[in-house]
């Protein structure tokens, strides 16, 4: 409830300031976590994720995250969105692991609820989405860069991208998995996803995970011109065609989003889980030390 109202405060504010900006010709909204750009080429917005320091997807940022979608699809004039990240060398770390640790079942329920809402907006959204994969996107960053409909990433073999679910001791949900299938078929996806595989960019191309590598510095300027290519079809005959393609997929959760909610809840507070999820998060803190 307390959620559901923060959010339509948020809309609003968010719409009051829209309105403002577009009158002052700035084209640009932001909340805390996700900033919008609407300059550049006409009708396409930037969405920067800037949720330091590794842009993971915590239950605020979902939130500010679907505001921010569902604004531009209610703005007519915006066909594209540029996906990318504020944060230095990350795209996104993906879930928010302190969102699926040591909460109780009813924040997990909440949390995952969030989760899927995102991805059935993006997944669907009918505006053009690129990501410009500017740093690492393990997991739930893979998965936002996998709704696009085009990837471009840095060719920078520090960062890698790809489902790492299994190595954290925690699986893919089956529509993560049946994304993955679509965009890089079955055996690849299949091998991929029990090895946990985090693909460097080389590979990521080779195997599909994303369209295209430029250097780093080229990153941005190569999705604006993929999305010059986009904007090129006429957005009624390209939106039919992309709902074809993913409408099953989309209404594969659709219709058991509940029970997913469920499924999700009692195996994540499973205490096996729990063990290796702590486990998985004190070996990132090593890594530091
Ligand atoms: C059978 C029924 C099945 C039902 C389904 C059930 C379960 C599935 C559920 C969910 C699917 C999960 C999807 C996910 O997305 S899980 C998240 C996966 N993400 C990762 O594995 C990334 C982990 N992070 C990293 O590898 C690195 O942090 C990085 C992104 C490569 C960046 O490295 P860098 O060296 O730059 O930073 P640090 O490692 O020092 O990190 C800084 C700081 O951030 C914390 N952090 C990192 N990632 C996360 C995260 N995802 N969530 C929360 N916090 C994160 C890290 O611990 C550091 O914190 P500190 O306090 O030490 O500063």
């Amino acid at each position: 409830m307390a959620l559901a109202a923060a959010r339509r405060l948020l809309l609003h504010a968010g719409s009051r300031l829209g309105r403002r900006e577009a009158v002052d010709g700035a084209r640009r909204f932001a909340n805390k976590r996700v900033l919008v750009e609407t300059e550049g080429p006409a009708g396409v917005a930037v969405m920067k994720l800037r949720n330091p320091p590794v842009n993971s997807l915590s239950l605020e940022c979902l939130t500010e995250f679907t505001i921010s979608l569902e604004k531009l699809e209610n703005d007519k004039s915006i066909r594209g969105v540029i996906l990318t990240s504020e944060c230095p060398g990350i795209f996104s770390a993906g879930l928010d692991l302190l969102e699926m640790y040591g909460r109780n079942p009813a924040h997990y329920a909440e949390y995952w609820k969030n989760v899927q809402e995102l991805w059935l907006r993006l997944y669907t959204s009918n505006m053009i989405l690129v990501s410009a994969i500017n740093g690492a996107s393990p997991a739930g960053g893979c998965l936002l860069a996998l709704c696009c409909d085009y990837r471009v990433m840095a060719d920078n073999p520090k960062y890698t991208i790809g489902l790492n679910e299994s190595l954290l001791g925690i699986v893919a949900p089956f529509w993560f998995k049946d994304m993955y299938v679509n965009t890089i078929g079955h055996r690849e996806a299949e091998r991929a996803l029990q090895l946990g595989t985090l693909f460097p960019p080389a590979e990521a191309l080779k195997v599909g995970v994303v369209d295209e590598l430029v250097p780093e510095d080229k990153v941005h300027s190569k999705a604006r011109s993929v999305m010059a290519k986009w904007l090129a079809i006429p957005d009624h005959s390209r939106q039919l065609t992309k709902n074809m393609m993913r409408k099953a997929t989309a209404d594969n959760l659709i219709k058991q989003r509940e029970a997913d909610i469920q499924n999700f809840t009692s195996f994540i507070s499973k205490d096996s889980i729990q063990k290796s999820l702590h486990m998985y998060l004190e070996k990132l803190k090593q890594k530091k030390g």
